[in-house]
């Protein structure tokens, strides 16, 4: 539960205080006590002895009707509560003064007079008034605060105890169970650790209660209070609810967007009374229980002076909230988010005149403390709440504009309408796109460069599908609708290009590869090995020719020295020779064509190496495009 912020009223209010003057009781009378305490008529004004107070309101010896006290001090409280604000009701005052008389936590006298008990049935009565429009959750706890000790009222395990020696009605701490313990939340919130909360449906569960613990609480015989409480009590009620909220705020549909989540605690406090040992006429127990009860409110006191002087409070002095846990408990009620009203109760009996004037001059200082109340909201409302008021506001102002110029709003409307639909035809086509095969993009994409466009053209025809500019309105108006369109034209022009480069540069890898492959065919060392090989032959064949030619030469020589020697035998002869001579010629004719091959292969050859070469600067000049491509990717 977070306390909200200023947003949400955190008023400064001062505490405010009440006196309630008792009448002269019978033990008064019969000792002779006069009345020393005088109300100025019509006024909220004391006056005792020399010393006049001014206060909020004054009940009782002549003063308002204590029977208007609720009306005045308290009813408002109960209402604060349905709208998320915490409060006290103090009671305050010397021993037999009448606290517990007017918180009505004595079931004595007339106790249904007393603040509680009106407080339980106004709170029923509202709840049942609102219970149409929220949900209600009411749980009660009841500690008392007995020689700096903090006791559960509500415990089950303290009834029907029996009276214990030190004549405290039935209250027994069970072995085992953990002490109460006050702890501070991290926002600042005290709470009661280990304090059994009631959850209450009906007002007699809640008077219930309120019995209980005030039978529980720890009372014993003074010689100024025969019924003396013995205890600082504190009964508080705490208020959850649901509240549905109504239809000037309603705005959304949900439920749970109407709905805002309170909570808030009042504290009914019956404080022990002040008292001197000498004239309660304690000793033992009962003096050793007035000592923790003066000690308790001398630390109140000193609370009270330091959040009441306004010198000291501007200086940030110090709030001894520590001392007790008395003023620990009441850190929020004084000085913190509690509306809080103190009644201060005193005996007109000029017995009592001391106590009775340090009660006032207490309960004058009271009312100069500030509080802060803020209403109890949970993070999850406030932040409702915080969205609810955001949406408020802006549809107001929608409203205002509308109202203002409805042409405007209605050109705009129109505007958004048209880019709309672009947008919806872009998107489509941009789907298309993307469903087709990367294969037939590029397709497309080389379709369109073979028609002597490129890719880029295009895309810019994509864009220009999109009458970015449109007559009525300027470009410097363009709305996030066109902005939108014109990056899916951006990105569409970005993928087709992305798509054309790569599919260039899978085209160049392939045809680098092929030259490669051809290159290693045409290696430099085997066409050496060629060269060599084909220039051996040559030789040899040279060589081969060469011996021919001489053979045929010898033969030639031969035949004419036959000739010259004789006729028959030279005819014979001449024959075998003129065959060999044949075979010979056409054996030079054998070896002279396999010279002019050999001679082909060698011009071949020299082509092929001219070949090879330009292959060589092609695959450079692939290489460099290469290069030039990535570099472009990169930069896309
Ligand atoms: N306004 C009143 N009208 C009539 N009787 C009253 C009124 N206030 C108190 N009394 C009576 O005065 C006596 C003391 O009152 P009460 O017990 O309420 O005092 P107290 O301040 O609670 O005392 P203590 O601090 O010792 O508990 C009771 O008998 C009570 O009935």
């Amino acid at each position: 539960m977070e306390a909200a912020t200023a947003a949400a009223t955190g008023e400064d209010c001062c505490v405010k205080v009440a006196v309630h003057v008792r009448p002269l009781i019978a033990d008064e009378k019969l000792q002779g006590c006069k009345d020393c305490v005088t109300v100025v008529p019509g006024k909220p004004q004391v006056q005792i002895g020399s010393h006049s107070f001014t206060f909020d309101h004054v009940y009782g010896s002549t003063g308002s009707p204590s029977s208007a006290m609720f009306g005045e001090c308290v009813a408002s409280l109960v209402d604060g509560l349905f709208q998320g604000y915490n409060a006290t009701v103090l009671a305050y005052g010397q021993t037999g003064s009448g606290k517990t008389y007017t918180m009505g936590t004595g079931f004595k006298d007339d106790y249904q007079g007393g603040i509680i008990p009106q407080v339980m049935s106004v709170l029923f009565d509202k709840i049942e008034i609102l219970k149409h429009q929220s949900e209600f959750q009411l749980h009660v706890s009841f500690i008392e605060i007995l020689k700096e000790e903090v006791r559960d009222l509500l415990d089950p395990s303290f009834l029907n105890k029996p009276e214990t020696a030190n004549g405290h009605a039935g209250k027994v701490n069970v072995p085992g169970k953990p002490p109460i313990q006050i702890r501070e939340t991290s926002n600042g919130v005290i709470t009661l650790a280990g304090s059994t909360e009631v959850s209450v449906t009906t007002l007699k569960e809640m008077a219930a209660c309120l019995e209980q613990g005030s039978l529980s609480r720890a009372t014993g015989s003074t010689n100024m209070n025969n019924q003396s409480s013995r205890s600082h009590a504190i009964f508080t009620i705490t208020l959850e609810q649901m509240r549905k909220l109504n239809s000037s705020s309603e705005i959304g549909a949900n439920d749970t967007m109407n709905e805002e989540y309170l909570c808030a605690k009042l504290h009914l406090v019956d404080l022990a009374g002040s008292e001197r040992a000498k004239r309660t006429g304690s000793d033992g127990l009962r003096f050793k229980e007035g000592v923790h009860i003066n000690k308790g409110l001398l630390a109140l006191g000193n609370v009270i002076s330091a959040l009441g002087d306004e010198k000291k409070r501007k200086e940030g002095a110090h709030v001894p909230y520590r001392d007790s846990k008395l003023t620990r408990l009441l850190q929020d009620s004084l000085g913190g988010n509690s509306r809080t009203v103190m009644i201060a109760c005193i005996s007109p009996a000029d017995i009592n005149a001391e106590e009775t004037l340090n009660t006032l001059k207490y309960a004058n200082r009271a009312r100069n403390i500030q509080n802060k109340p803020v209403v109890n909201r949970d993070p999850m409302s406030s932040e409702m709440l915080k969205m609810r008021q955001q949406l408020e506001y802006l549809q107001a102002e929608l409203c205002a504009r509308s109202g203002g110029s409805s042409e405007e709003v209605q050109v705009l409307k129109e505007r958004i309408a048209w880019l709309e639909a672009a947008n919806e035809d872009l998107c489509r086509e941009l789907h298309e796109y993307r469903t087709r095969s990367p294969v037939s993009v590029i397709d497309h994409c080389e379709k369109d460069a073979y028609d002597d466009s490129t890719c880029n053209v295009k895309t810019d025809g994509l864009k220009r599908g999109l009458p970015i500019t449109a007559p009525d309105y300027p470009m410097s108006e363009t709305t996030g609708d066109s902005r939108e369109i014109e990056e899916v034209a951006k990105e569409w022009e970005h993928t087709l290009l992305q798509n054309s480069m790569d599919r260039e540069l899978h085209e160049l890898n392939k045809r680098l590869e092929q030259k490669e492959s051809e290159m290693k065919l045409f290696g430099i060392s085997d066409a050496e090995t060629l060269k060599q090989h084909f220039g051996r032959k040559i030789m040899e064949l040279e060589d081969e020719k060469r011996a021919v030619q001489r053979e045929r030469d010898r033969l030639l020589a031969e035949v004419e020295n036959l000739a010259a020697n004789s006729d028959g035998q030279t005819h014979k002869s001449e024959d075998i020779h003129a065959q060999k001579l044949k075979a010979l010629e056409s054996q030079i004719l054998d070896l002279k064509k396999k010279q002019e091959s050999q001679v082909q292969l060698l011009k071949q050859k020299q082509k092929s190496d001219e070949a090879a070469k330009r292959l060589q600067d092609e695959i450079q000049s692939i290489k460099a495009q290469k290069v030039d491509f990535c570099t472009l990717q990169m930069h896309n």
